[in-house]
């Protein structure tokens, strides 16, 4: 694909962004990375264990440090599911890069992932997984340049889409020009 703009995946926690984040920078010959694995690497711990010491909110603050200290292009990046809590962060990476939403049913979720409680989520101990989703449901949308269906889909079919539609909204932008 002919653009120098970073590909940034958002998405619920489920909802694919890693594993389809790796397959897509493989499909495009472009490097990859993954916010939550920096933020690891920053750390020194996981991601559980700083909501474990430090709570949700300190998670959240060293995520957009995490993502504002990004400056590369032409990079598939994996976000966490909190990162849109970040309006900063996410026009940092608006800047230089295609925002791609995959959204996924809480049914569709809930049969991917059994690991929500030690997965270091950041969120409220008392908010239930319903009413993150129903929250970010709508922070998500609000940033997305393009939106993926992933229920039904296999991780290659979901890159397919992806790149299908990449494909036309950079036909339809040159067109335009
Ligand atoms: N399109 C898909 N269809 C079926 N399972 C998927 C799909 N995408 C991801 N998964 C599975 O769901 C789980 C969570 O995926 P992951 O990539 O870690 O999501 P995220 O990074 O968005 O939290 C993994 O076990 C992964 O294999
Ligand atoms: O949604 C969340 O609150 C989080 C999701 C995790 O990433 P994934 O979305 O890749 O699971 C990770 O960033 C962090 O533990 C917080
Ligand atoms: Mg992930």
């Amino acid at each position: 694909m002919d653009d120098n703009r970073n590909l940034v995946l958002i998405g619920m926690p489920g909802s694919g962004k890693s594993t389809v984040g790796v397959i897509l920078a493989k499909r495009l010959a472009r490097p990859y990375l993954d916010s939550d694995i920096l933020i690891q690497l920053v750390e020194g711990r996981t991601l559980q264990e700083i909501v474990d010491q430090d709570g949700y909110l300190v998670l959240r603050e060293i995520e957009q440090r995490v993502l504002l200290d990004i400056t590369c292009d032409h990079h598939v990046i994996a976000t966490g599911g909190s990162a849109p809590y970040s309006a900063l962060a996410m026009e940092h990476l608006k800047k230089n890069g295609v925002i791609v939403y995959l959204t996924a049913s809480l049914q569709t979720l809930n049969q991917r992932v059994h690991d929500y409680e030690t997965r270091g989520l950041a969120k409220h101990p008392d908010q239930s997984f319903l009413d993150l989703f129903r929250e970010r449901s709508e922070l998500y949308s609000s940033y997305a340049d393009i939106t993926i269906d992933s229920n039904g889909r296999d991780q290659d079919q979901v890159c397919d889409d992806i790149v299908a539609d990449l494909q036309k909204m950079i036909a339809s932008s040159r067109h335009g020009q």
